[in-house]
């Protein structure tokens, strides 16, 4: 097949880990027999520096025009000046909410070496196997926002409608079906008025449209601690775009490491933007020691959710799950005999090329 693919380093350990991506998907195209067009975009820090614009109005023009966005990551301290008129996650927000994927979907299924790099007990690891969807474009990262008082007194309005909530909870109870049929709704309906609406609409969604679909609530406070002790025992977590958020940084000590965690956000049409869930890692940035898998995950998922091509989207995840079987592991996942971020992609995209 033919189709164009945007990447967007970004900034800090964003461009390392997307130069894996880039070997891999040439792997794919020559293994597989494909036309991959790629071309790069500036957004976050770097194009801050170079246009003064987070999310200039090319890298805006060259994402919608693409088949599938795969991005690293942005920000970092030279841009994170609390009163800079202008930051880098800004531009990540805009292209979100632009190109409408308001579904994040975050994948948690520890490798089974994953008892040697996690720090919990191996015997919680067993069958943990989560779908995170998490809503992308609502919430307090996109509400009004502003200061009072002369800059004492500061606001993030969280705000969500009952068709964003819908949409969103219909997609992972699609999703759901595909897998345990089992959904727990993460909201704080205790205190915010914003998830006593989720509450409401995810129950009546279920109710009228789901019923083949077991679902629970839980509150977020209580969430993080369930996480860690019985993983196992959840499927799909749907949930508000903060909270999501923070309980995939969380979820990703299952794995063992925020660099193995890759993320698919999907709306209503094909396209969609693919990222490891992540940041920009300034304190490993430019040494190249950066796991890169997160982000060849990443590129996984676009092959399959973005390009319908299953089978090369698998060639990958079997190429990634090779290599930690090997034991070809970066710092973030072993002390001793540490691999670099080239090495371990190259590791990877050879053996895409030797897929049967
Ligand atoms: N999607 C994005 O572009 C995101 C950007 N950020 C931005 O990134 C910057 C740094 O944020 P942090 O809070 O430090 O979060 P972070 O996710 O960048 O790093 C947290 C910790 O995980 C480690 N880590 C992350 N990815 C890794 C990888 N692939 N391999 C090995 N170790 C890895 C880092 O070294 C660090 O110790 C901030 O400016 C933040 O706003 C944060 C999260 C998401
Ligand atoms: C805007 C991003 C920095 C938010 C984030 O941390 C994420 O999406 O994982
Ligand atoms: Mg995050």
């Amino acid at each position: 097949m033919k189709a164009t693919i945007a990447l967007l380093p970004g900034d800090g350990i964003g461009p390392e880990v997307v130069a894996q991506a880039r070997i891999l998907l040439d792997a794919i195209a020559a293994r597989f027999g494909h036309t991959f067009t790629i071309e790069e975009g500036l957004i976050g820090g770097i194009a801050i520096d170079e246009t003064g614009d987070p999310l200039p109005p090319e890298t805006v023009a060259l994402c919608e025009r693409a088949d599938a966005v795969l991005l690293g990551a942005v920000g970092g301290p030279k841009w994170s000046d609390p009163n800079a008129p202008v930051r880098p996650e800004q531009g990540l927000l805009k292209l979100r909410a632009t190109l409408g994927v308001y579904a994040n979907l975050r994948p948690v299924a520890p490798h089974p070496a994953a008892a040697k790099f996690a720090p919990l007990k191996p015997e919680l690891l067993e069958g943990v196997d989560l779908l995170f969807v998490r809503e992308l474009t609502g919430g307090a990262y996109f509400g009004e926002k502003g200061r009072e008082d002369n800059g004492r007194v500061a606001f993030d309005v969280a705000r969500y409608s009952v068709e964003e909530i819908e949409r969103v909870t219909r997609r992972a109870a699609q999703l759901a079906r595909g897998r345990r049929k089992k959904i727990t709704h993460v909201d704080k309906a205790n205190v915010l008025e914003t998830s006593r609406l989720w509450r409401s609409v995810v129950t009546r969604v279920f109710g009228d449209e789901f019923p083949d679909i077991e679902f629970e609530h839980v509150l977020v406070d209580a969430m993080t601690m369930h996480l860690l002790h019985r993983p196992a025992s959840f499927d799909v977590i749907l949930t508000e775009n903060l909270f999501g958020d923070i309980l995939t940084d969380e979820a990703s000590v299952l794995a063992g490491s925020m660099g193995l965690l890759p993320s698919a956000s999907i709306g209503d049409g094909r396209a969609g933007l693919y990222e490891p869930i992540h940041g920009s890692a300034p304190d490993i940035a430019g040494q190249g020691i950066a796991n890169p898998y997160a982000t060849l995950l990443s590129v996984a998922l676009l092959l399959r959710h973005s390009l319908g091509l299953d089978a090369e989207a698998r060639a990958v995840e079997s190429a990634v799950s090779q290599a930690l079987d090997a034991g070809v592991l970066t710092r973030d996942l072993t002390a001793e005999g540490a691999v670099s971020t080239s090495q371990a992609g190259e590791y990877v995209a050879a053996r895409v090329r030797e897929a049967a």
